[in-house]
């Protein structure tokens, strides 16, 4: 950001964690590292520091394995805590952390505040961004800033002692945690007898229905059940064709652009214009030819032609109306031609555009994670131009070419028939010729294409995470990395026009022979043909030596363009689907109308051979239950969401909602039924009210309201264009929490009745959180609502807790019982959440 005015005096170097984590493609150590040299030792301190051992451990291979883009095979706290082991690792003097401890459970929070802060980076300059009250007692100096201004400033007593905003904010937070403490508490003692009935009931009942070990215990055994994914490779390696390109390929560009019938009719157009053309030059040969003899009435001679005037001429009329007729048909078929072609290519280019798009989009989220984003846009950019642009005139242009060349030869041969030897000896060289070059051409041209990927990923990848780059100060070697794949990738490019050179000097030589040969019978016929048609046929033989290279090169380059649609191909045959929109299945259109929920020992796994991330998970959810869910970062929370909107499919088990077992409806079913807030809060580029509303079903009005709801009206309204103002990518120009709030507003138009929230305010400041709860009280009232937290207080008088560990459901029951039980993990994590003054 540039300073309008002011200045910032900064002694030292940075390291900074950005508010949503920024991992690229590359192993887990590499993230770290971020290009620095592997110190085993600090290494491993910085895996402790940030509590990544236990993660590092379930990884398939451990530090090597690679993670996607944007850590896609990484749960949201592992990712805020690679990159807090990054900054660590940098051992810079200055730290800049934007809320790094909103996605972890509070163990882990209490860990890294202990080693991390405390211990790693004691003696340096830490500037710490939270919006978790909990965490600022132990700071030398709390900064609280309002409307673009520092308000407050100094240490927590200070402030405390102030009595200004902060000391509000902190009094209105312990006064809401101890009174929902003291209402779950109270809930505990006006239970008290009967604690140890409905508890152990609740667990007689879990162990039939729910599976559940048992309430109190925790099993923390690493799975022991799966192959780990071999050496940890995440990312596929692109298919490279090999050989020609196959004629199903050919075929299929022709049933997309519409049939045989009309190509084969359009190609007719073309040889029929070309006819005309050569049949024109022909027939005007052939009226110079007759007035010439009309004039001189004697043989072909020099000496004794004299040149006649073809308007002198008697048959004038006869060969201007031939002539014009000519020239009408060409017009009126190159007319058609071009309507024609344009047709066909048009329509050949959109269906694979459509097809191609529908396979991508319609593809398994196991695709995304292991194909690199570049790779998906190369085809959508480079292969779709090809396709788009420069085949149809890379095709009309071989085409025509290949007519003229013929109607050439054939002019030709007519007039010196012996011309016809020399073709066929000049069509084997240049099939020798093309043969032997179209390879290299079609190899480089794929090159080309794979090498671009490369690129392009990295670039995507840099423009995403441009903050952190320019924070360490890693532009030079960012830089120098494209330009080593730019330069990778303009090898193929070179080498593919310096081989179209090459052959072209090569076809120029024996082009040059054959107007040479043609020159020669030009002389040596002297006096048997018409001057006019010698003069036709040296004409052509002349143009043939450009012509006939010309199309060589012509029909090589249509050949590696086509390599674009092999590819765009490859995806529409062998990107497998997911689901079907919908299936015969259909649920009734009031579905679910209850919202009860039962998981029945739900399995799954990200891919083959990786570890299960859920690992038998049951539980019955009644209609409209408020259920939290909370576990330790990468406990597999998020797994579970993913199971209910089938972007995972189960390995085994099942989901039934209101009745229903949903792997058998159509996921357009599903997905369009309920309500999901991700982890990471997802704007579309676009307005604000398309965010809200894109299929424009609701009132201005209700927008509003949903907008108020969420506490975003008086945001929006300031906003220059209101419901219309720009959204950027990304919604960068809203803050992490603001991007929350209007997922909010958007889940609260819906009116599903499953809603579920992935630690939906978890970047939320916490006066705004605590009157989002009341709301999520009061909106989602008639609603069955899942809701994964960090923030404990906000799960504490839910109907019940799912408390998950490893894949499984260790603890599920009021919190009140979970509580009573001071064994129970949830009473551990309570614990942990004192500890860090969270509850005072
Ligand atoms: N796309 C993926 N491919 C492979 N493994 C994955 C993928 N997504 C998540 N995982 C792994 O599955 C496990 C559970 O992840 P999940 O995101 O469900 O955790 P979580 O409980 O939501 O954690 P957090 O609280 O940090 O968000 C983690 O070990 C994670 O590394």
């Amino acid at each position: 950001m540039r300073l309008i005015t002011g200045k910032i005096a900064i002694d030292g170097s940075m390291a900074y964690v950005s508010q949503q984590p920024w991992i690229f493609n590359a192993t887990f150590k590499e993230n770290i590292l971020f290009g620095l040299q592997f110190d085993k030792q600090l290494y491993e301190k910085c895996i402790h520091a940030s509590c990544l051992q236990d993660d590092v451990d379930i990884l398939p291979n451990g530090s090597e394995t690679e993670i996607g883009e944007r850590g896609i095979n990484l749960s949201g706290g592992q990712k805020q805590r690679v990159s807090l082991a990054r900054a660590l690792y940098a051992g810079n003097n200055i730290y800049l952390l934007d809320d790094p401890l909103s996605a972890v459970d509070t163990h882990v929070g209490q860990h890294i505040l202990k080693h991390y802060v405390m211990d790693a980076l004691h003696g340096k300059t830490v500037l710490f961004v939270t919006h978790q009250l909990q965490y600022l007692r132990g700071c030398d100096k709390i900064l609280v800033v309002q409307d673009g201004r520092i308000h407050e400033s100094g240490t927590h007593q200070q402030l405390i002692n102030y009595g200004g905003h902060y000391a509000n904010l902190i009094k209105r937070f312990h006064s809401k945690e101890v009174t929902e403490l003291n209402n779950t508490i109270d809930s505990i003692s006006n239970i008290n007898t009967a604690v140890s009935v409905d508890a152990y009931a609740t667990c007689a009942h879990s162990d039939s229905s729910m599976s559940l070990s048992n309430t109190s215990r925790i099993s923390f055994g690493i799975p022991h059940d799966n192959k780990k994914e071999e050496s940890g490779k995440l990312m596929t390696k692109e298919e490279q064709a090999e050989g020609g390109v196959k004629l199903a390929t050919y075929h299929a560009y022709i049933q997309y652009g519409g049939g045989y019938l009309i190509s084969i009719f359009t190609i007719f157009t073309i040889v029929i214009v070309t006819g005309c053309v050569a049949a024109s030059s022909w027939w005007l040969g052939y009226w110079i030819a007759h007035t010439t003899n009309q004039d001189t009435n004697s043989t072909y001679t020099n000496e004794t032609l004299t040149t006649g005037f073809i308007t002198e001429n008697t048959d004038t009329a006869y060969f201007g109306y031939a002539y014009s007729i000519i020239i009408v048909i060409m017009i009126t078929f190159a007319i058609v031609k071009c309507v024609l072609y344009v047709k066909i290519t048009l329509k050949a280019a959109t269906r694979l555009h459509n097809e191609v798009f529908k396979k991508v989009f319609q593809s398994p989220m196991t695709f995304f994670d292991t194909t690199p984003s570049g790779r998906i846009i190369n085809r959508f950019s480079k292969d779709l131009d090809e396709v788009d642009v420069h085949l149809p005139i890379n095709m009309t242009q071989t085409i025509t070419l290949f007519c003229t060349i013929l109607f050439y030869f054939l002019s030709i041969s007519l007039v010196f028939p012996w011309y016809l030897l020399a073709f066929i000896l000049f069509s084997i060289v240049f099939l020798v010729a093309f043969s032997y070059f179209r390879h290299a051409m079609r190899d480089l041209k794929r090159l080309d294409h794979i090498s671009r990927s490369l690129w392009l990923s990295h670039m995507t990848a840099t423009t995403q995470g441009v903050s952190t780059v320019r924070a360490y100060g890693k532009q030079g070697e960012f830089s120098k990395r494209f330009a080593d794949l730019v330069d990778c990738n303009s090898v193929p490019f070179v080498l593919f026009y310096l081989t179209n050179r090459w052959v072209a000097v090569r076809l120029d030589v024996i082009g040059m022979i054959t107007s040479f040969i043609a020159a020669l019978m030009t002389v040596l016929t002297h006096g048997h043909v018409p001057p006019s048609y010698s003069g036709i046929a040296l004409s052509y033989a002349v143009r043939l030596t450009g012509a006939l290279q010309f199309l060589v090169r012509m029909i090589a380059d249509c050949e590696a363009r086509f390599s674009s649609v092999e590819r765009i191909q490859y995806y529409i045959k062998n990107l497998i689907s997911e689901g079907p929109a919908v299936t015969e299945n259909r649920p009734p259109d009031n579905w679910p109308h209850a919202g009860t929920i039962e998981l029945q020992e739900l399995k799954m796994r990200y891919r083959e051979n990786l570890p299960l991330a859920l690992r038998g998970v049951s539980c019955k959810v009644e209609s409209m239950q408020k259920i939290g869910i909370v576990g330790r970062t990468g406990a597999g929370k998020s797994s579970l969401g993913a199971c209910f909107f089938r972007l995972r499919e189960l390995n085994s088990g099942a989901i039934y909602i209101d009745g229903i077992n949903i792997a058998t409806l159509g996921l357009q079913d599903l997905r369009s039924r309920l309500t999901i807030i991700a982890q990471d809060p997802v704007l579309f580029v676009g307005t604000v009210r398309y965010n809200l509303d894109p299929f424009k079903q609701y009132s201005d009005d209700e927008v509003w309201s949903a907008l108020e709801k969420c506490y975003m009206k008086d945001t929006v309204r300031e906003l220059e264009y209101k419901l219309n103002a720009p959204v950027v990518e990304n919604g960068e120009n809203f803050s992490v929490g603001e991007r929350q709030l209007l997922c909010m507003a958007r889940a609260l138009l819906r009116k599903s009745k499953i809603v579920m929230l992935d630690e939906a305010t978890a970047s939320i400041d916490t006066a705004t959180d605590s009157l989002l709860q009341q709301t999520i009280r009061d909106a989602f009232q008639d609603c069955t609502m899942l809701i994964i937290a960090h923030r404990l207080n906000t799960v504490l008088n839910f109907d019940k807790i799912m408390v998950m560990d490893k894949g499984k459901v260790v603890e599920f029951d009021k919190p009140s019982i979970l509580l009573a039980n001071t064994n129970s993990k949830f009473s551990s994590l309570m614990s942990a959440a004192e500890t860090n003054g969270y509850i005072d």
